[in-house]
């Protein structure tokens, strides 16, 4: 799904007016609808309080014309509008005037503090106050009316965007942003809603289709797209009935240390799990019988060092090279690292103790195969790229450096993203119970196991981690955040696979 930014938004509405042939009110009557049917499905007539909080520009003309959808239903509604300027929009007025058909009610108008209606706990709150607008940091005793509904125990809904985050940069640290439970938001999710400083605002969010120019959705390009069952299906290849195991390739993975060799185990049993047809395994000599007895489906060929990686001979041809999961970083593999990439032209994952040896060395990145996928945390990428002041640069910063060493970089994070030198794509699935030791992992080897399945590095990345996080989520569905284990990622890759085909045929499948 593309992620649009605010302007091609403002731009689809007005294209869509346009070959529609309908008015912006109508258009504004349409989202208002799509609100409207979201809030009445699950509330279900419920006789709760509501109240509403609608801004003058275009979001809280939505917000009116929610309140009136709402009031004609039987919603016991309280209507405030955030009268913040006299500027009030087209849209906004004529909804203003509309609602007056509806209630004898009038709505009452916030223009300083005393004005701030109490809010209890069990209310049901709707911030229609901004939208994709919100140009400026929000002040004085408007600020103040965001506190007043951040403190209170009301259940709050933001309309389209939480009023105070902005649709393309991050908000400063005192700045006012609504703490949303809810956010339903107009056709594209907005990047913010993805990126972590300011995810936390948004809660939970649902994109409601508002009937946006099809042609304009269809050939606008992004360069932000997200990953879900849908897009990850068409990433995906089916095996060929007639195959071997040689169609799946040979990975060969490359990591462990004295007390880490459970870091390449878990690599490489996720290797496995996820199809590659061979994968050898090569560890300091303490590995062996770990390897040997934990996973018996893998070869195991180790290093002459006992306790660490200091000079890797494979004589082994593999078709992808996975490097650097509990290796630690001491000048002898440092050494055997450099040595291997002066050797091979073979696609590669570089992962954990792998990453922070290219941060230290940066002349090895010039080594690095085209294409490879490094998969850092955080921590890891600001060793490698530097600090960055907030996401939005951190972006800016990723895309550079892949353009830079033409690499392919996932970010892990509550939200996976996966660079290349031009697109950023979402993940979509897992959950905080994936927050576990190895879980990185596992991720290195499920990529390195598509990629050794000749997928295109971008698409092994995408994929990968898309399948990653369907895996803990098919665990956690069952079980609990908590029980979970990277183990468990890596066992039920299968059904994660399963999942990602038999949910596309089946015709009830969204
Ligand atoms: N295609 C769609 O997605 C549709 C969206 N709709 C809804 O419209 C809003 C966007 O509406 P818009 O009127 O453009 O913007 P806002 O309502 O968010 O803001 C209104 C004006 O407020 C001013 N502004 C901005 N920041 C501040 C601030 N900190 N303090 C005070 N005022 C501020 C600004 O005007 P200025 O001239 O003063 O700069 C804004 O223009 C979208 O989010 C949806 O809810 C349509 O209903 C349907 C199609
Ligand atoms: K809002």
């Amino acid at each position: 799904m593309k992620i649009f930014s605010a302007s091609q938004l403002k731009e689809a509405d007005e294209i869509t007016i346009k070959n529609q042939n309908i008015t912006s009110e109508e258009l504004m009557e349409r989202a208002a609808t799509t609100v409207f049917h979201e809030i009445h499905r699950r509330l279900q007539g419920a006789a709760i309080s509501v109240k509403i909080f609608c801004g003058i520009g275009n979001n809280g003309g939505d917000g009116l014309a929610i309140s009136r959808m709402l009031i004609e239903h039987g919603y016991q509604v309280k209507v405030f509008i955030v009268n913040y300027s006299e500027k009030r929009s087209e849209d906004f007025l004529a909804n203003y005037d509309r609602i007056k058909n509806v209630t004898r009610q009038w709505p009452e108008l916030i223009k300083k503090e005393e004005d701030f209606p109490d809010l209890n706990k069990g209310e049901f709150v709707i911030d229609a106050i901004f939208g994709i607008g919100l140009n400026r940091p929000i002040e004085g005793w408007m600020a103040r009316l965001i506190n007043h509904i951040n403190n209170s125990d009301a259940f709050v809904l933001a309309v389209d965007m939480p009023s105070g985050l902005f649709p393309d940069r991050i908000p400063g640290k005192n700045d006012a942003v609504i703490n949303a439970d809810f956010t339903l938001t107009f056709q594209s999710p907005k990047l913010v809603f993805f990126l972590p400083q300011t995810m936390d605002f948004v809660g939970d969010m649902q994109v409601l289709d508002i009937g946006l120019d099809q042609n304009y959705l269809a050939e606008t390009t992004t360069d932000i797209q997200l990953i879900r069952k849908a897009e990850a299906h068409q990433l995906y290849n089916p095996r060929k009935k007639n195959s071997h195991k040689g169609s799946y390739g040979h990975a060969l993975t490359i990591g462990g240390s004295y007390g880490k060799i459970g870091s390449i185990l878990l690599t490489s049993t996720a290797v496995l799990r996820t199809g590659a047809g061979l994968c050898t395994v090569f560890v300091p000599k303490c590995g062996y019988n770990v390897i040997q007895t934990g996973l018996p489906e893998a070869m195991v060929i180790t290093d002459e060092n006992f306790e660490m990686l200091t000079n890797i001979k494979t004589g082994l041809d593999a078709d992808v090279i996975c490097f650097g999961v509990g290796i630690g970083t001491s000048e002898e593999t440092v050494g055997a690292f450099k040595e291997l990439l002066e050797n091979t032209t073979k696609p590669m994952l570089i992962d954990a103790d792998g990453l922070n040896i290219l941060s230290k060395n940066n002349d090895l990145l010039e080594l690095l195969p085209e294409n490879s996928v490094l998969t850092p945390h955080p921590k890891e990428l600001q060793r490698l790229i530097g600090e960055w002041n907030d996401d939005f640069q951190k972006i800016d910063m990723v895309r550079k450096f892949c353009r830079q060493y033409k690499l392919i970089i996932v970010l892990k994070g509550a939200y996976t993203f996966t660079f290349d030198e031009n697109n950023m794509y979402i993940n979509t699935t897992g959950n905080p119970g994936m927050a576990t030791a190895g879980s990185g992992d596992v991720l290195s080897g499920v990529i390195t196991s598509l990629l050794s399945q000749k997928y295109d590095p971008l698409i092994a990345a995408v994929l990968g981690v898309y399948l990653h996080g369907r895996s803990g989520d098919i665990y956690a569905e069952e079980q609990s955040y908590e029980g979970l284990i990277s183990g468990d990622i890596a066992d039920n890759m299968g059904r994660a696979y399963n999942d990602l085909l038999r949910s596309n045929n089946s015709e009830n499948d969204k």
